[in-house]
């Protein structure tokens, strides 16, 4: 029978073993993970940091019986020392010391993403956390619970900090989000729609400390204060978020890797060996926004191009559609959700954007109850008219219209032909001019 090995039981490893398990009983699948838990999902520590939810036990999907059940073979806190691509076979130690090399016929590398370390002075004090795993959450939540933490300071405003702003404050903790960009969620959006969020935190009580540089984390044994280039802020604990790397050290230089060492892998999820394999934070993406090699650490990415690497390795031609970073996020009750290019980020490249915007009630006005307003942008390439990318926001949930724009990117839809394309309407969803033909409509 053949073999393949999975390294990396996350979510990009787990939905490879599961396509695998589900599709070709022909296969046999072993798969070796570092850690001692499989399919958390980070999305959901916020959640749980915040009290929103009761607990961690809904935050997994699969676990090793799961995978076992269904006829894999599943080593855990077992980590992938090395690999001899020339001969197949992978070596690696279980947590008792035991020793393993197995041979694959296909390889697929899931070996994820690590938070970026910033080279602080005094990063290595007690209670500077990092979250990424399941244990780094438990560990932010058993301090939290001992009492001794009242001030926060969260270094990053990304997706990660300012989830866990909001989660901390909802906590009862006393928040800092410290960022050097002069926004928050700079990547992601526009200046009116960051503006938005940046009012949205401080409303709701987080300090925000844009525009600064942390210079050192001050403390004795345990972590005291955060000095930035402007302030200096008290902190009980130091959340550090700014980003990811990919986890590429296994590929020991024999893979061909992307410009921050991701491993480059093409359509089929292939790298620049035969038989091997990269998908997930591990691995690049074809962004169909800038029509480039691109890296977009996302647990909907990784699942996806999980699916694609497994039905390759097991001889089933599938191609990626591409992605475009479609994402989106919730803060005390703010809804934000993008996709594709920002209007910031297209000038930046170099291409002649524009955008076209729209503000208006998502109902007619004579429905008084459960309507409210939604603002969207639609970024567009006024030499090709091609769609680059949306940006929406609203106090409800639009989150299904993102996915529209994301599919209008990913398939290089005019902004001619979003203009008076077929929206349906009924007073009990939308309007008859509703927003996104309205938007269009405008677009120069
Ligand atoms: C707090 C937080 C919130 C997030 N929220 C969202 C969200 O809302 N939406 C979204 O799309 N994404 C979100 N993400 C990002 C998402 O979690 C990642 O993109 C996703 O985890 C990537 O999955 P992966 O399987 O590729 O990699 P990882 O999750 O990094 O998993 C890699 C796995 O490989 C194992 N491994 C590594 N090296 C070895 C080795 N040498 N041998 C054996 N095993 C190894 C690790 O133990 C791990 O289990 C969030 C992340 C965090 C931290
Ligand atoms: N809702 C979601 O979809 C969601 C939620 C959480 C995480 N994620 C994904 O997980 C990955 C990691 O998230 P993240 O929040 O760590 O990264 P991010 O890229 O979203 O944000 C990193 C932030 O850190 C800032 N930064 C960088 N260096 C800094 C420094 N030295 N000092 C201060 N600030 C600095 C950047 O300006 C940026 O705002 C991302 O790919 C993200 O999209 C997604």
């Amino acid at each position: 029978m053949e073999k393949i090995v999975v390294v990396g039981a996350n979510h990009a490893g787990t939905a490879a073993i599961n396509t695998i398990l589900d599709n070709y009983k022909d296969k046999e699948v072993a798969t070796f993970d570092a850690n001692s838990n499989i399919s958390f999902l980070g999305c959901g520590m916020a959640l749980w940091i915040g009290k929103q939810i009761a607990g961690p036990s809904g935050l997994f999907y699969s676990d090793k019986e799961k995978l076992e059940n269904k006829g894999a073979k599943v080593y855990m806190e077992t980590p992938v020392d090395s690999i001899d691509y020339d001969n197949k076979v992978i070596y690696a130690t279980g947590k008792n010391g035991e020793k393993y090399a197995q041979e694959y016929d296909k390889l697929i590398l899931a070996t994820g993403s690590l938070p970026i370390a910033p080279p602080i002075k005094g990063s290595d004090l007690e209670n500077v956390q990092f979250v990424k795993l399941y244990q780094n959450a438990q560990e932010v939540i058993d301090k939290l619970e001992s009492g001794a933490i009242k001030n926060v300071v969260v270094v990053g405003a990304g997706y990660i900090g300012v989830e866990l702003a909001e989660a901390f404050k909802r906590n009862g903790n006393d928040v800092t989000l410290v960022d050097m960009a002069d926004t928050c969620l700079s990547g992601y959006y526009d200046k009116e729609y960051t503006d938005r969020m940046t009012n949205h935190l401080e409303e709701n009580g987080i300090r925000l400390a844009f525009g600064q540089s942390v210079k050192e984390i001050k403390g004795t044994t345990k972590v005291e204060s955060v000095v930035t280039d402007k302030e200096e802020f008290k902190a009980d604990m130091v959340v550090l978020c700014i980003g990811f790397k990919p986890n590429t050290t296994i590929g020991d230089g024999k893979l061909e890797t992307f410009k921050n060492g991701a491993f480059l892998v093409n359509e089929k999820q292939e790298t620049s060996i035969k038989d091997v394999y990269a998908i997930g934070d591990c691995a690049t993406v074809y962004d169909n926004a800038t029509s480039d090699t691109d890296y977009i650490a996302l647990a909907s990415n990784a699942v996806r191009s999980g699916i694609i690497a497994a039905h390759n390795a097991c001889g089933t031609e599938i191609a990626t559609e591409g992605v475009q970073g479609t994402n989106g996020i919730s803060i005390f009750g703010f809804n934000m959700l993008s996709t594709g290019l920002t209007l910031t980020k297209a000038k930046n490249m170099g291409i002649n954007a524009e955008a076209t915007d729209f503000e208006d009630w998502q109902k007619p006005l004579f429905i008084e109850h459960d309507n409210f307003k939604v603002k969207l942008r639609i970024v567009y390439d006024k030499d090709t008219r091609v769609i680059l990318g949306a940006q929406m926001c609203s106090d409800h949930d639009i989150s299904l219209a993102i996915h529209f724009f994301s599919l209008a990117v990913q398939e290089k839809l005019t902004i001619d032909k979003m203009k008076l394309f077929d929206a349906f309407f009924l007073p009990h969803f939308n309007q008859p001019y509703n927003y996104i033909t309205m938007a269009a409509l405008q677009a120069k």
